[in-house]
C-alpha cells in the first residue's frame, strides 16, 4: 500500500493509541492486541502503538492502519519517542504502516539527527507521523517530507505550552499553515474534544488514556467519590 494511500485511511476517523509500559498494569503484547480488537469493534480507523512485539501481536489482530513508536529512554537525551535510526529499523521490521518518531528541536541521542530520522524514513517508503510540540517544529517536518505531524508532544518539551487538556490553538495554527495533515493527540478526554478538533481542521485525532489506561480512567472517577466523600466528612463533623 502506498504511504498516501494508508494517510486517507485516517481521514477524519478516530485512531486509538494502544499503549502500556513495563510498569502499567495491561503491559503486554497479547493485551494490547485485544485492546486494538476492542478500539476496532468500537469504529476506530487505526491503532497507535509502543514496541515492535505489540505492533506486530496487534498486526495479527487487527486489520486497521498500525502507526507504530518505540519508546525507548537513553541517558544522553530526553528524547524517547523513537529516538534513532535502531527505533525505526525494529518498525520497519514489525511491519508499522506508518512510524511516527518525535521530531521536536532536542538533542537526540548519540548525536543522531532529525534530519537523518526523515531521510531514512523518506527512503524507506514507510508513512512518516511527527510528533510535535509547537508550531515551528510543524513547520520544519513538513519541509523534511514527512507524511504527517501531530501534537503528541505538546506540553511535554519544557519550552512548549504546558496546560492540562489538549493544546487546540496549537492545533489551529498548524492546520492553517501546514498543506499536509495535521493530527490531533495529547490530553483529548472527551468525545466533545474531538468534535472541536476536527472542527479546527485536524485530519484525525489520536485518544489514548481515556480510552486504554483504565488505571488513569479509574482516577478520574475515583477523584469525584472522594471530593464527595470529603465534603460529606466535613457536614458530619460536629459543631
Ligand atoms: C507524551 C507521550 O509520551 N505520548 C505518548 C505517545 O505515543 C502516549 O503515551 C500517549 O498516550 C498518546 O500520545 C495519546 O495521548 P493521550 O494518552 O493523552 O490521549
Amino acid at each position: 500500500m502506498t504511504t498516501s494511500s494508508i494517510v486517507e485511511k485516517l481521514h477524519l476517523g478516530l485512531i486509538v493509541s494502544c499503549q502500556a509500559l513495563a510498569d502499567e498494569p495491561l503491559h503486554g503484547a497479547d493485551i494490547m492486541a485485544r485492546m486494538a480488537r476492542a478500539a476496532e469493534e468500537g469504529g476506530a480507523v487505526g491503532i497507535r502503538a509502543n514496541g515492535a512485539a505489540d505492533v506486530r501481536a496487534i498486526k495479527q489482530t487487527v486489520s486497521l492502519p498500525v502507526i507504530g513508536i518505540v519508546k525507548r529512554d537513553y541517558s544522553d537525551s530526553a528524547v524517547y519517542i523513537t529516538p534513532t535510526l535502531r527505533e525505526i529499523d525494529e518498525l520497519l521490521e514489525a511491519g508499522a504502516d506508518m512510524i511516527a518518531f518525535d521530531a521536536t528541536r532536542q538533542t537526540r541521542p548519540g548525536g543522531c539527527t532529525l534530519e537523518q530520522i526523515t531521510t531514512y524514513l523518506n527512503r524507506s517508503v514507510r508513512a512518516s507521523m511527527a510528533d510535535i510540540s509547537i508550531l515551528e517544529e510543524a513547520v520544519y517536518a513538513e519541509s523534511l517530507g514527512v507524511s504527517c505531524v501531530s501534537t503528541t508532544l505538546a506540553g511535554y518539551t519544557p519550552y512548549s505550552l504546558q496546560q492540562e487538556g489538549p493544546n487546540l490553538e496549537l492545533l489551529r495554527m498548524a492546520t492553517e499553515r501546514l498543506s499536509i495533515p495535521v493530527i490531533a493527540e495529547g490530553r483529548i478526554h472527551e468525545p466533545s474534544q474531538v468534535e472541536a478538533a476536527l472542527g479546527l481542521g485536524a485530519y484525525a485525532v489520536v485518544v489514548g488514556s481515556a480510552i486504554t489506561r483504565p488505571q488513569l480512567i479509574t482516577q478520574r472517577f475515583a477523584a469525584v467519590t472522594r471530593k464527595v466523600r470529603m465534603s460529606s466528612n466535613g457536614n458530619d463533623r460536629p459543631n
